[in-house]
């Protein structure tokens, strides 16, 4: 049998056609612990996000791990949960639409698909269908604005590892990071000047990513670096000094040591210090997620509450606002580059083209 399948169609002689994918982490497909399950067996068994060797990393997954964490996490879930389903993917979803209406069909029938790294829809699945609507050109965009092994090299390795089979493979390109896009950075910073109008300001503004272990860094991961740039840029945009803004990670996992400083400790130490009140959003998610509207939103307001705090104001993630659909949209079309420019083949043309071809006894 042969390695590489038959294309679904006689796609060759088409004219070129492309496709956005906007790729997300993803997340269960319910806030239960038997939908957690496969989620995080999947999510942790990637050697891209445990970088553990898999004779020591497979017993702690499967004997600890996948026996106490789903039950756990559900329940935290739960308590985030929108009625149209996980905050991860109904923002995706958004995203992925409002695109669509932002790119105006151009280049003509293009097609803005959504996909998620880990559960559905899966990357694999997407680009089949990319695949049968015999899309030629492919731009895939993971929604992460700092690069991280463990986040954009999946995306890209997933994606790789999809077309292993294909015969007539599609030009793809990748967006590698954003997190010093000036729309991106546009976006975030309006983000905060309506919060602070609305509710004032706090008496320091916490910019909270999710953490990485250290250890990536001393590997030569550039995300710490990709953090504090997208962090000085914002600061610079809200024209706040030095003093007024921290950098810090979250979502630490297991027991080695993570980038530092972590984000709950550092609040519990500065309320501890007399700071009575904090902004903190979190510029890595483009997309409020568990880890967000939990994690930082519920979880650490709790603890600077707890230590002495007086006023903790979450802002929220840049979701579906308008700016920041743009600024995404700008930053896809610059991606798309001469793709987007090329019209599209003369239909006519095409079927002269393949009569002569006939004539001359090729099939094309
Ligand atoms: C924004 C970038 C992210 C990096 C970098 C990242 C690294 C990373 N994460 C884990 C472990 C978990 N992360 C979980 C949730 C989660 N992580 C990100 C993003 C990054 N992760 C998002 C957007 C989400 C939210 C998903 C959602 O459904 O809302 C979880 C699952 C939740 C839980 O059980 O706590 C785990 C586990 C590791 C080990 C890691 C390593 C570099
Ligand atoms: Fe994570
Ligand atoms: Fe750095």
């Amino acid at each position: 049998m042969a390695r590489y399948r038959p294309e679904p169609a006689y796609t060759h002689g088409r004219p070129a056609r492309s496709a956005v994918v906007l790729v997300n982490l993803g997340t269960p497909a319910a806030p239960t612990a038997a939908a957690l399950r496969p989620y995080l067996k999947q999510f942790l068994s990637d050697p891209r996000v445990v970088e553990i060797p898999r004779l020591l990393w497979w017993p702690i997954l499967n004997g600890i791990i996948l026996n106490t964490r789903p039950k756990k996490s559900a329940e935290k879930y739960a308590s985030i949960w929108m009625p149209e389903g996980s905050p991860l993917q109904v923002y995706t979803e958004r995203q992925a639409k409002l695109v669509k209406g932002c790119l105006g069909g151009e280049p003509p029938g293009i097609e803005v698909h959504w996909a998620m790294r880990y559960g559905q829809p899966s990357i694999p699945h997407v680009l089949e269908q990319l695949r049968a609507a015999g899309c030629t050109r492919i731009l895939v965009v993971p929604l992460y604005p700092q690069y991280a092994a463990a986040t954009t090299a999946s995306v890209m390795d997933e994606v790789a590892r999809s077309m292993l089979t294909w015969r007539n493979l599609p030009e793809v390109r990748f967006v590698r990071s954003f997190h010093d896009d000036p729309g991106y950075i546009a976006a975030l910073a309006q983000s905060v000047r309506e919060h602070w109008m609305k509710n004032g300001q706090g008496d320091k503004l916490v910019m909270s990513f999710h953490g990485i272990p250290k250890r990536s860094l001393t590997l030569g991961d550039p995300y710490h670096c990709e953090c504090h740039k997208t962090g000085r840029l914002l600061a610079e945009a809200l024209e706040l000094p030095a003093e007024r803004v921290l950098v810090t990670f979250q979502s630490r996992f297991g027991r080695a040591e993570w980038l530092q400083p972590y984000t709950q400790p550092t609040l519990e130490a500065l309320a501890s210090k007399g700071l009575k009140r904090v902004d903190v959003m979190c510029p890595g998610f483009v997309a409020d997620c568990i880890e967000t509207l939990e994690e930082i939103a519920m979880e650490c307001r709790t603890a600077f509450i707890g230590h002495g705090g007086q006023q903790f104001d979450y802002i929220p993630c840049l979701n579906d606002r308008p700016d920041w659909i743009a600024a995404l949209s700008a930053l896809t079309r610059r991606h798309l580059g001469h793709w987007s420019e090329l019209p599209a083949a003369d239909p006519v043309a095409l079927q002269d083209s393949a009569r002569r071809a006939r004539e001359m006894g090729a099939d094309c």
